[in-house]
């Protein structure tokens, strides 16, 4: 920097300069480059894609980057996301880095175009696909056009009811395990609390205070490990340390997250520089976080190929080696290399090495983030609603009390009560709040109800630029009143066993699951939803048979930042990377609803 105040006064005698001070050419350099980098950012912004009518919206809160401070602010991005959804409506606009104008949707009727009908012009946007090709390689969440709908159409299936069936028994031992640790970890705390004089429990069983969102994150990875990669991380094991592979998964969206604003400047770099300096660029950025997300990167991938190779090399070994493996093969990764293999013969059908390897790092970072943000999220509802709590603990006794076998997939999927918890808790606290798609052609989209612009006319159609993002707010749709009527603020399950209002059904929400957008819809919707509703029912069941969860004494308040998923943070406490989710966690008696199979 700087120091304005030991320049001299006149800048036309340099006999006065010392030795240490600025120089007349230093100081010319300094303006020359401050004017090209000034010249720069106006041409960027000249560029920068606007919208094409003059939509309401948010006052940017900085000159350069617009909105993005406020949409992406980790602590209070939800309020505000909440606030400017109030005040705009359900289509405006929002400023994103260098001048570029985002429009904000979350109308129905223009949704459905995005998602659904006009999915050739509304791709994946190239911020993403980039990012995620960047990290993983070509796997189905970062790849465009007909080389996602080859990729889609050999996965999909992989995804069905039929394998998700035969996956149920791997949810429950992961299931069991995870009461078996928490159970221990319980224990030994309210031990310790005692010898300490501190009492936990009314009902004289142990109880202590627990991070579920540790365990709900280990949960996650090894419901992703064993159920899509055929791998176990050991990650419900109390004894075991943390590897290097575990650990870069779990850091992958709090190290990425926060280099989201810089994208529009990786994608330039993307689009215009050839790959060996992208990557001489990545390794020499001087951003301490940049290096971060480069070295947790270069760990999934190394350990991704490692497994890959060992996998191919068990299934050219033929069906016992296969057999032999984690997971049996029965794991996602197991049955679409098999597949791949027989799809060989005819080569448009089947997917390069690089294309079945970039599916891991793919299954790893879709299906392990949303998974712990959903579990830690349906306890601390469940937490904070001692009484649903206990109804759902008795409709599960209920359904053991005719069986002493694991409960089939059958069984899982058709609880009531569990069900309505479970889609209450996606509706209203959807995992992944909003996401993003780009218009690759100008295009019209029709709105469910006019918009009045700054200037007091109002459209009834949506003029997009070619190039335009759209946020697609999951968020807003969830939880508008029209639709879900007065209380869908509210964690309400009751709504789905009474019966949903007709708005409801009058909206037409493009969304695959629920009449929400939790699990988006159209062509990139969530190929993992069965996957996560069978992993996520059965891990609820086994915690809430063996367990009642309660606010943590004097950790009540539990802070729920934006992120690429949302994920809970003590107050106070928002700036550390890794979430925590601290709750009383007291064993049940075996007289209080549990289950045969109780632990
Ligand atoms: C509660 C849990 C989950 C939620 C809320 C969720 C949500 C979503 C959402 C919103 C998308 C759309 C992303 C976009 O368009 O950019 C998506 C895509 C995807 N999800 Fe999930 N997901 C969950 C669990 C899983 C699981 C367990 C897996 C796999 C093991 C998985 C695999 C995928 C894949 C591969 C895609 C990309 C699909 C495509 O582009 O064709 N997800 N998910």
């Amino acid at each position: 920097m700087i120091d304005l105040a030991s320049l001299p006064n006149s800048l036309d005698s340099p006999s006065e300069f010392t030795a240490h001070s600025i120089t007349r050419s230093q100081l010319y350099l300094v303006g020359g480059t401050l004017l090209v980098v000034w010249g720069l950012y106006a041409a960027w912004r000249r560029h920068a894609i606007k919208c094409l009518v003059p939509l309401r919206g948010p006052p940017p809160s900085s000159f350069l980057l617009g909105n993005t401070p406020d949409l992406y602010n980790a602590p209070r991005g939800f309020a505000y996301h909440h606030a400017i959804s109030e005040t705009y409506g359900r289509a405006f606009k929002i400023h994103m880095f260098a001048g570029e104008e985002q429009v904000w949707l979350s109308d129905t009727r223009a949704l459905t175009h995005v998602l659904v009908r006009d999915t050739h012009v509304f791709d994946e946007t190239p911020a993403m696909t980039s990012e995620f090709h960047y990290c993983f390689g070509p796997g189905l969440i970062s790849v465009r056009g007909d080389i996602h709908k080859k990729q889609r159409k050999m996965i999909q299936p992989l995804f069905g009811a039929a394998h998700v069936r035969a996956l149920t028994p791997t949810f429950w031992s992961i299931a069991s395990q995870l009461a078996t640790v928490i159970r221990a970890r319980v224990n030994a705390g309210f031990a310790s609390d005692a010898a300490k004089g501190i009492k936990k429990s009314e009902n004289g069983q142990p109880a202590a205070v627990i991070d579920l969102w540790k365990w709900a994150s280990r949960a996650a990875l090894e419901g992703v490990g064993i159920g899509s990669l055929g791998y176990s991380f050991d990650a419900l094991n109390d004894e075991t340390e943390d590897n290097d592979f575990m650990i870069a998964v779990r850091e992958l969206p709090y190290t990425v997250y926060p280099l989201r604003k810089f994208m529009p400047i990786c994608i330039w770099c993307m689009r215009n520089l050839p790959l060996w300096l992208q990557h001489t660029l990545a390794k020499i950025v001087p951003v301490p976080r940049a290096q971060k997300v480069r070295r947790v990167v270069e760990t999934i991938q190394g350990n991704c190929e490692k497994l890959y190779a060992e996998k191919k090399a068990a299934l050219l070994a033929g069906d016992a080696e296969t057999a032999a493996q984690i997971g049996a093969g029965k794991d996602v990764m197991s049955v679409l290399m098999k597949a791949n293999m027989a799809a060989t013969a005819s080569e448009k059908e089947s997917l390069t090495d690089e294309e079945v390897l970039g599916q891991m790092g793919t299954f790893i970072s879709a299906g392990h983030d949303t998974m712990s943000s959903a579990l830690a999220r349906l306890l601390y509802c469940l937490a904070h609603d001692l009484p649903r709590q206990r109804q759902l603990r008795e409709e599960l006794a209920k359904a053991r009390a005719n069986t002493v076998d694991q409960l089939d997939f059958r069984a899982v999927t058709a609880l009531p009560f569990l069900d309505a918890v479970y889609r209450e808790t996606l509706r209203l606290y959807a995992p992944v709040p909003f996401q993003n798609r780009t218009a690759t052609e100008a295009i019209s989209i029709p709105l469910g109800a006019p918009v009045q612009l700054t200037n007091g006319d109002f459209v009834s159609e949506l003029p997009i630029a070619k190039g335009q993002t759209v946020l697609v707010s999951i968020e807003a749709v969830n939880r508008d009143p029209e639709i879900w009527g007065p209380d869908a603020d509210k964690w309400r399950p009751e709504r789905w066993i009474e019966g949903l209002p007709e708005s409801v059904d009058n909206a037409a929400v493009p969304g695959a699951f629920a009449h929400t957008l939790s699990f988006l819809g159209g062509s990139r919707s969530c190929i993992g939803m069965k996957y996560a509703e069978v992993e996520l029912k059965t891990v609820l069941i086994s915690l809430i048979e063996n367990f009642e969860f309660s606010p943590a004494p004097g950790q009540e308040n539990i802070v729920w930042r934006l992120s690429l998923m949302q994920n809970p943070a003590l107050p106070g406490r928002e700036h550390l990377e890794e979430p925590e989710l601290p709750l009383l966690v007291t064993v049940v008696k075996p007289d209080a609803g549990v289950g045969k199979r109780a632990i």
